[in-house]
């Protein structure tokens, strides 16, 4: 899942939620949407933190779903819907990120869309 929490009066936080480590299961994809929707329509926010837990943000594709069926909303309509946000989207990295374009391995950063 991903969990919604306002901090610091105008800053929308949407922590990816999915141990061990915090995998893009559609689940998460959907919480994702969801959370961005909800955050998007709410006048009191103004930008947006997406970040894991437990020192880690992401590692990718969730692999316990390599096999199945196919469901929940796909990656790429995802990735395009944070990168046309009407609000600045902010990636505070942890840790392990994996996924479609890339992975890296760091202590702490961040990355903007
Ligand atoms: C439209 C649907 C798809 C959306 C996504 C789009 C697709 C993008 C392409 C990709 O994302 S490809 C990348 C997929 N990810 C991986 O292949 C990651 C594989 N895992 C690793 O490389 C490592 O596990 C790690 C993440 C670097 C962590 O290494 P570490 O040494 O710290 O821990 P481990 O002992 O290896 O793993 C701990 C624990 O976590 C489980 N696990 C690891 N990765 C995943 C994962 N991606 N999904 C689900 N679970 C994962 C691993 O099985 C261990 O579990 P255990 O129960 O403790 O054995």
């Amino acid at each position: 899942m991903a969990q919604y929490t306002r901090v610091a009066g105008s800053v929308g936080l949407i922590t990816l939620q999915n141990p061990p480590v915090n995998a893009l299961s559609a689940m998460v994809r959907q919480g994702v949407v969801d959370t961005m929707e909800r955050a998007l329509s709410a006048p009191e926010v103004k930008s947006l933190v997406i970040c894991g837990q437990k020192e880690t943000f992401c590692g990718g594709a969730d692999i316990r779903e390599f096999g199945t069926k196919m469901s929940g909303p796909p990656l790429t309509p995802l990735i395009h819907a944070i990168e046309a946000s009407t609000k600045p989207v902010v990636a505070a990295i942890e840790g392990v990120a994996l996924g479609q374009t890339g992975a890296s391995r760091g202590d702490s950063g961040s990355t903007a869309s």
